[in-house]
């Protein structure tokens, strides 16, 4: 398979092992509401990691810091070298290129086609002839296994159908990291299974780094490199899947995987 990245050649300030991804001492806050505390962690590239942990920990704020949907009180996140926070527009537009994010929603334009959908991104933002931008969806969509359902309007497809044109969509950016929010969750049971089966694939056979919340316990023990444990805006524990839903050290990540698994 053919899913490539838009790898920036690293400069010279930033060369060497530094991770993709870096957060360092993040806090944010809603009000009086600590969400994340003086958190730190980092993902190298090409890397699976999964955050896990119970509701309310923080797990979906943190993608929201990456996709500078939000922003931290403190701290400093780096995406590649680049700093998020603090930085111009044009310094967060050019770091946003580098991240995809596949929603629990699918967000979909309902009135374009699927092709549409996959090809509008990267004509736009990138400025990719239509010609390039077609060719590239017809491959994704092909990927996804919607190569027949590119003129259908989204409307006309099941909810994983149109997940996995979400999941198109992203990778049509050509980024080097995927955020995955929950993306099977406001799906039927019986449609989870193919969109995490693509996801499966695309972790298996591409370089693409992924940071993923989910609690599909199955799904986050085949995929990760590491996973993180989280409660209360902190990372309580790392370590591969293997380690932590075999023999985690710490006894909430136990219960927390005794009372989803
Ligand atoms: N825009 C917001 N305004 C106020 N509070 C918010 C906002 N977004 C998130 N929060 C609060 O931040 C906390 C963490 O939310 P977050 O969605 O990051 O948790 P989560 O670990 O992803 O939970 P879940 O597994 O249920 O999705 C929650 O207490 C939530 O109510």
């Amino acid at each position: 398979m053919s899913v490539e990245t838009n790898k920036q050649p690293a400069d010279g300030t930033h060369s060497g092992p530094a991770p993709l991804i870096r957060l360092e001492q993040v806090t944010k806050r809603f009000g009086d509401n600590t969400v994340l505390d003086h958190l730190d962690f980092s993902v190298d590239a090409g890397r699976h990691v999964t955050l896990i942990g119970p509701s309310g920990s923080g797990k979906t704020t943190i993608l929201r810091l990456l996709m500078t949907l939000a922003k931290p009180d403190e701290g400093t996140i780096t995406v590649d070298g680049e700093q998020l926070f603090p930085a111009s527009e044009k310094q967060i537009r050019e770091v946003r290129k580098k991240i995809g994010m596949v929603f629990q929603q699918f967000n979909l334009f309902p009135n374009m086609s699927v092709l549409r959908n996959v090809t509008e991104a990267p004509v736009t933002v990138l400025g990719l002839s239509k010609d390039e931008a077609e060719a590239r969806a017809r491959e994704l969509l092909d990927l996804v296994g919607l190569a027949d359902k590119c003129d259908a309007k989204p409307s006309q497809l099941s909810g994983g159908q149109q997940q996995r044109v979400a999941i198109a969509r992203a990778l049509a950016m050509r980024p080097q990291v995927l955020l995955l929010d929950e993306v099977t969750s406001a799906l039927d049971p019986e449609l989870v299974a193919g969109v995490l089966d693509v996801l499966r694939d695309i972790a298996r056979s591409t370089d693409i780094t992924m940071l993923c919340v989910t609690h599909e316990m199955n799904f986050a023990r085949d995929i990760s490199d590491q996973v993180l444990m989280f409660d209360s805006g902190r990372v309580i524990e790392s370590g591969p899947p293997e380690k932590i839903f075999g023999d985690a050290d710490h006894e909430r990540t136990r219960e927390f995987l005794s009372a989803v698994l």
